[in-house]
């Protein structure tokens, strides 16, 4: 498999608090990779430096073998690289199927025909989207009244709207009932696998992360303290020690 996310030693301050320290990872094209870490590891400031949400410190991030550093963020979205957020940003008072559609990629040739073709096929996408994550009974209503694991499955949808070949998920199963947590996981490895879309994973629950990733890696004091597969890094004792100094 081929790297498809190479972060080469990635430092980010904010005043003088070093949220990621030199981080080097990589994410292969097509595998669902895992990031963990104790609270206040680095691991949302480490999404938002690779989606190019803030400007880095130092080192570099490579997507697809190019460095995508110094790209503003709709730049790398455009390249099929994106992500979600801890907090679900779904437009509550908006029916299902409108959040769907404001999430369509932008048509920007402005001819036409070619607008109503891209409209038709956004169209069709919407719906075989939420009939993918279960949504489709729902598409009629207001975003804001489906529960928050079905918010999570919506913003799900959406972030597939784009086609993205690499999408970044923060939390996807934070607050949700653990009975609908399974089939979440579920989804993910099917978008993975059936869609084509790589994963890269942020999860605080263990089950659902050793469940989900072909490899994690493991921060700490906004370092790399640990990778491997699931078994390597939840017998690593470094990864032990992290997370029980951090009760
Ligand atoms: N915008 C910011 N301004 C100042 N400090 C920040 C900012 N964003 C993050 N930090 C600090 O950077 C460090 C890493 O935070 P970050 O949110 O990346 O950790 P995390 O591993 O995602 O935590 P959590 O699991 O709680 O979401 C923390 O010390 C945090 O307080």
């Amino acid at each position: 498999m081929s790297l498809l996310l190479d972060v080469k030693g990635v430092t980010k301050r904010f005043g003088g608090v070093v949220a990621n320290d030199a981080v080097s990872l990589s994410v292969r094209e097509g595998e669902i990779a895992g990031l963990i870490g104790p609270n206040g590891s680095g691991k949302t400031t480490l999404f938002s430096s690779i989606v190019g949400a803030h400007p880095i410190d130092a080192g570099a991030v490579l997507y697809e073998g190019r460095d995508i550093s110094a790209l503003r963020i709709a730049e790398i979205a455009r390249r099929g690289l994106t992500r979600t957020y801890q907090q679900t940003r779904i437009y509550g008072q908006m029916p299902v199927i409108d959040n769907m559609r404001i999430s369509a990629p932008d048509v920007k040739e402005g001819i036409l025909p070619l607008f109503r073709r891209a409209g038709r096929a956004s169209e069709a996408r919407a719906r075989d989207l939420l009939s993918f994550v279960g949504l489709y009974e729902k598409r009629d209503l207001l975003a804001g009244s489906l529960s928050f694991g079905q918010q999570k499955l919506l913003e799900f949808a959406m972030a597939l709207m784009s086609e993205p070949k690499l999408l970044l998920l923060d939390e996807p199963t934070a607050g949700i009932n653990p009975t609908l947590i399974n089939g979440l996981i579920d989804r993910l490895k099917r978008a993975n696998k059936e869609l084509g879309v790589t994963l890269f994973v942020i999860e605080h629950n263990m089950r659902v992360i050793m469940n989900l990733a072909d490899r994690i890696t493991c921060l700490a004091h906004g370092q790399v303290l640990a990778s491997g597969t699931p078994d390597e890094v939840r017998e690593d004792p470094r990864v032990l020690d992290a997370y029980l100094g951090a009760q």
